[in-house]
């Protein structure tokens, strides 16, 4: 199985588990978000919801760009990412504090999960970026549009985007990126980061929560995703992008 989720004391944890693939997402993976994000809806006893990935060398790589390279006009490749920004979109939206346990690398679409989720927290030796500019796309699942929303100095966000470049622990929390950066086990870490939150009133949170998507559907902030997936998948067309994508293909054989 690509994943698994698993609640436990009130935690929801969804593992990405695709080692093999740096956890890149595909369409079952696609599948396993909807099932989470359904899951929380219907089960009141679920408080956090957390997202890892298996491995010790990714939290998730984005895009299977070996499933996906098929898709090559821009209308295949809008059908793919509003699908992946929709679900993002809705796990953005979720009435529980959710949280990246950030195991290893985020790259591409795995920094743009990892930047829809309310915290990230994340291994002294992950690296994270919006690598997609090395690919001649831009981020297309959304996640600019949640970058700009996380508080970050503008300046430093739209530097990581366009830059295009990973960023070390020390370098994500300066600018603001890393809730908190850890050493050792990752479920320690997540213990201790949700142990104060663990004792207050659940509807405490879920109002919070509350007034943050009332302030994005103030913002349009559904629209501006979808603005941003439209521009990636005009530039995922351009020979530019394909050659980037067959070039990190031809590598792996
Ligand atoms: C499509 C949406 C778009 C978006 O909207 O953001 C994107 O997500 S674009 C995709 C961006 N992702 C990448 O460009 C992935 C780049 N991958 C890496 O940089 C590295 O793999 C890593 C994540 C830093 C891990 O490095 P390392 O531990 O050294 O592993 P390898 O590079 O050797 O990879 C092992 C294995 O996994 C395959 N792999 C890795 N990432 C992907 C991927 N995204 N899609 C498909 N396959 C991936 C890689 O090809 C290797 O395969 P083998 O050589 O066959 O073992």
């Amino acid at each position: 199985m690509s994943y698994t989720i698993e609640e436990k004391e009130g935690v929801l944890l969804f593992t990405l588990n695709r080692p093999e693939r740096r956890n890149a997402i595909n369409d079952e993976l696609m599948e396993g978000f909807k099932e989470v994000i359904h899951y929380v809806h219907t089960h009141d006893t679920v408080r956090f919801l957390v997202i890892t990935g298996s491995g010790e060398k990714a939290f998730c790589s984005g895009g299977d760009l070996a499933e996906f390279h098929s898709l090559v006009t821009e209308e295949q490749a809008f059908s793919m990412l509003s699908k992946m920004a929709e679900i993002l979109y809705e796990w953005a939206t979720l009435p529980i504090p959710t949280i990246a346990l950030i195991n290893g690398a985020a790259v591409g679409g795995g920094c743009e999960i990892a930047t829809a989720c309310d915290f990230r927290i994340i291994a002294r030796e992950a690296k994270c970026g919006f690598i997609q500019g090395t690919l001649a796309i831009t981020s297309g699942w959304g996640g600019a549009t949640y970058l700009f929303e996380r508080g970050l100095r503008h300046d430093r966000a739209l530097k990581m985007l366009v830059d295009a470049q990973v960023y070390d622990s020390a370098q994500l929390e300066e600018v603001g990126f890393a809730t908190k950066i850890y050493d050792g086990d990752k479920f320690v870490a997540l213990d201790q980061f949700i142990e104060y939150m663990r004792k207050i009133n659940p509807g405490v949170h879920r109002a919070y929560k509350e007034i943050e998507i009332r302030k994005w559907a103030e913002k349009n902030l559904k629209q501006r995703v979808m603005e941003e997936v439209a521009q990636c998948a005009k530039l995922w067309e351009a020979d530019a992008h394909l050659e980037a994508v067959e070039r990190f293909l031809a590598k792996s054989k």
